[in-house]
């Protein structure tokens, strides 16, 4: 079959083809019941139950196809949005637009110098050998130190194992993303500045007209509170329904309803995965009884959340 004369009049999606965005990215696809079978080698699926084809890219390239309007929706790391970004000439506005922090992906990009070394501050690296994959971004970093002439430090790409760079002395300092820190810790280096904190983002083209973009946003909005929330659900004394409510505040409000029994409620509210057990202790000290905690499969529900 030839593919690409199939996507005429489809959504093109953009997902990383391999690498640490693509599993969660095809969990949420999966979460939004986006259906569809990639042919071994083929960077191009077309999706059985919707309008839509995904097109496989490294990362990296996403935010290039996503800002020319080659396709109007892409999920990459804020990182590569920052380093797209950072190429355009002043007064150009992105043609990428982000939709939606899909909350997976996180990490910071680091500047990392010798533990044993003597640089510890970026200022010392000016003028020095510099190793990234982000060379914009490393470029606008050290342009930017204060009272220096970053723009003299020499910088130099590399696509990979940035790591590597110090150890066989082809740089003074790396530019690298850092997660666990375990690759830093293991190559021997130590992080003494940050130029951006990534986390993986939904996208879209600025120009793009096709509809499916907002139902699309709309079910991976959905996926991602289903995940982050748990449906929390207690009887409580009405006496204490006050304290218990700025316990459980919910989303606009906690539902409460009237029991059977004379002087107390019941109530039900979304809660934050990560303070569950927290709360749960609060609401016991309360008096809260049967509290029930269900997770959530799947949830539409607008973009106001309860608080982080
Ligand atoms: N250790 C990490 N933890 C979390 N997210 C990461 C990590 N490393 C990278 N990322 C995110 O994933 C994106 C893609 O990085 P990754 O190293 O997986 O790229 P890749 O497409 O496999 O390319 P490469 O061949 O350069 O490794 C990064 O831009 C960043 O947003
Ligand atoms: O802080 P950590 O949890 O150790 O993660 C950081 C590492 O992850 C990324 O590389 P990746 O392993 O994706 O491979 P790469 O070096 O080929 O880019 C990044 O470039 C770091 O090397």
């Amino acid at each position: 079959m030839d593919l690409v004369n199939h996507l005429e009049g489809r959504l093109l999606f953009a997902v990383p083809k391999k690498g640490r965005l693509q599993q969660p990215t095809l969990d949420l696809l999966s979460g939004c019941d986006i259906q569809f079978r990639r042919e071994t080698r083929l960077d191009i699926a077309l999706v059985k139950n919707l309008p839509i084809a995904l097109i496989f890219l490294p990362a990296a390239d996403i935010p290039t196809f996503v800002g020319e309007g080659r396709v109007d929706l892409g999920i990459t790391g804020r990182d590569q949005i920052a380093e797209h970004d950072v190429r355009l000439p002043e007064a150009e506005i992105s043609g990428v637009e982000e939709v939606l922090d899909l909350g997976f992906g996180m990490c910071k990009l680091q500047v990392q110098v010798p533990e044993k070394g003597s640089i510890t501050t970026a200022s010392e690296l000016v003028g020095k050998n510099v190793v990234t994959s982000f060379t914009a971004l490393t470029e606008a970093f050290f342009s930017k130190l204060e009272g220096t002439d970053g723009a003299n430090t020499k910088i130099k790409y590399v696509g990979g194992s940035v790591e590597a760079a110090c150890a066989l002395g082809v740089a003074d300092g790396i530019v690298d993303l850092v997660e666990s820190g375990e690759t830093m810790k293991a190559a021997g280096l130590k992080a003494i500045d940050t130029v951006i904190e990534s986390t993986a983002v939904l996208v879209k083209s600025r120009n793009t007209k096709n509809k499916l973009v907002d139902l699309i946003a709309s079910r991976i909005r959905g996926v991602i509170t289903a995940q982050k929330y748990v449906l929390c659900q207690y009887n409580v004394p009405r006496a204490k329904l006050s304290t218990a409510k700025r316990i459980t505040p919910g989303k606009r409000a906690p539902s409460v309803t009237a029991l059977e029994v004379y002087g107390w409620v019941a109530v039900s509210a979304m809660v934050l995965k990560k303070s569950i057990a927290n709360v749960m202790d609060e609401l016991t000290a309360e008096g809260a009884t049967d509290i029930l905690v269900l997770s959530i499969e799947n949830s539409r529900t607008d973009e106001e959340m309860p608080p982080e």
